[in-house]
Formats: C-alpha cells, sequence, structure tokens
C-alpha cells in the first residue's frame, strides 16, 4: 500500500528534516508514527498526501510512484485518501451535515448520493442525530468525529491522521482511536501520527517510529510504564 525506499526530506532553504527513511505498509495495516516534537511525523504525512515531494528517494503509494505524479494528478490521487488533522478543520458556520458533504459536494455527487453518503459517514462515528448541529454546540471529541466522518464519507483505501487526539481529553481520545480502530477493521489501512504513546499501548499497533527525520528501533515507552518501573526501584 506504502513503500519509501531511502526516502529524505528537506523544507526549501533548510536541512533534512526526514533523512534515509524506508518502511513499507501493508494493505489493511493499522499503524502509528511515533516520534518527539520535531521529529519529522507531519512531514512523512504530507509526504504520503502529496502535499510535498520526496527531495531523495522514492515514496510508492497505491501503485502510484509519487515521485512521477503529475501536479494535474494529484486531486485525483487525494480522493483515495481521507485526512484527520488535530485542529479539525471544520467550517463552524455550517452544519455537521455540510461539514461531512463537503467532499461529495466539491466531487459533483448527486443529491440524492451526497444525503445517503453523508448520513452512513456520520452513523459510522455516532452522529446521526447531530447532523443539523453547528459545530461549536459539540465537545471536542464530537468535532473531531465530524473531521473523520469527513475524512471517510468518499470512502477513502487509505486514512492518514495528523496528532487526531491532540486536543481530546484521555476519554474522549480512546474514543476517537477506537474509530479509526473499527475503520481499520472494515479493511482501511490507517496511519497515525501521535504523540499519545501511553493510549496507543492499550490498542493492537504497530509503530515507525522517528527520531531526529530517521526511523529507529529505539521504541517509545508509555509514561504510566515509566512510572511502573520506578515504583518497583
Ligand atoms: N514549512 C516548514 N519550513 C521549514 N521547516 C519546517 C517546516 N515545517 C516543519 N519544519 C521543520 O521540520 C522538522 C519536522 O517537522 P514535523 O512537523 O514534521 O515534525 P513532527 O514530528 O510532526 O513534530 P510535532 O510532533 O511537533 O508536530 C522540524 O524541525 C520543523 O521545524
Amino acid at each position: 500500500m506504502i513503500r519509501f525506499d531511502d526516502v529524505s526530506y528537506r523544507y526549501p532553504g533548510g536541512k533534512d528534516v526526514l533523512s534515509n527513511v524506508g518502511f513499507s505498509i501493508r494493505q489493511g495495516e493499522m499503524v502509528y508514527v511515533t516520534g518527539p516534537s520535531g521529529a519529522g511525523k507531519t512531514t512523512l504525512l504530507r509526504l504520503i498526501a502529496a502535499l510535498c515531494r520526496a527531495s531523495r528517494g522514492q515514496i510508492v503509494v497505491m501503485g502510484q510512484n509519487l515521485s512521477a505524479l503529475k501536479p494535474r494528478r494529484i486531486p485525483l490521487y487525494r480522493q483515495h485518501i481521507g485526512l484527520v488533522f488535530q485542529n479539525f478543520n471544520l467550517l463552524y458556520d455550517r452544519s455537521v451535515f455540510d461539514n461531512v458533504a463537503l467532499p461529495l459536494v466539491v466531487r459533483g455527487y448527486a443529491y440524492a448520493d451526497i444525503g445517503r453518503r453523508t448520513r452512513a459517514a456520520l452513523d459510522a462515528v455516532g452522529l446521526l442525530g447531530r447532523e443539523k448541529s453547528l459545530p461549536l454546540t459539540l465537545s471536542g471529541g464530537e468535532q473531531q468525529r465530524v473531521g473523520i466522518a469527513r475524512a471517510i464519507v468518499t470512502k477513502p483505501a487509505l486514512i492518514l491522521a495528523d496528532e487526531p487526539t491532540g486536543n481530546l481529553d484521555p476519554e474522549m481520545a480512546l474514543e476517537v482511536m477506537r474509530g479509526f480502530q473499527r475503520f481499520n477493521e472494515a479493511g482501511v489501512t490507517v496511519m497515525i501520527a501521535t504523540h499519545a504513546i501511553d493510549l496507543i499501548e492499550a490498542l493492537p499497533h504497530r509503530i515507525i517510529h522517528l527520531e531526529h527525520g530517521e526511523v529507529t528501533d529505539k521504541m517509545p515507552v508509555a509514561a504510566s510504564r515509566l512510572g511502573a518501573s520506578h515504583g518497583a526501584r
């Protein structure tokens, strides 16, 4: 589904923020990208979403070599990807329904299809009853679930989520992570950049851990376990 071969990336005028990164992800996998602030997690997801282009190396996603992807083909490529952001990126003067329906409207779906698909996406995140609400009348966890419904409404093969629980309390964060798990169980490949090591320890996971822009075997340790080992001493 995703293959990185010796990929490096530098922002214009800067130094490498990703260096010689290599990994592959099979269709249907659920992968967390971890690492300290500035390690390159967001950059990695941006490369997969074709929001930027590798400076060196090769990235192949869903059979598409991204270095060879023509700019005019990028919107079509992105139709297969659902993007979820930390700050929800909702339109606050539009209803929950309108927010979720937006990708379908942009893509010119028929009116009846828009209603059916939007309600199915809202149902999948447990928000069917809130379609007429404005986002600000929802809790943080519910707003993030609106963002997730919008990301899945086009039935993407791949979901990329950048720190999706960063603005949520632990209970809501777990609920959101479990939602991603359910989509993964339905066959969607999911990749989530997160600091929330404690949270993902409780969930089935594969981790790609970054340090200073490099993939490393050195795994993060949950704060809860650090506490336990201090207690044992
Ligand atoms: N637009 C930009 N121009 C120049 N440098 C950038 C830009 N965006 C990010 N960087 C740098 O690239 C490095 C990796 O940033 P990135 O946002 O990918 O890290 P991250 O692991 O997602 O961090 P965080 O957990 O804080 O979100 C950082 O050193 C950052 O300062």
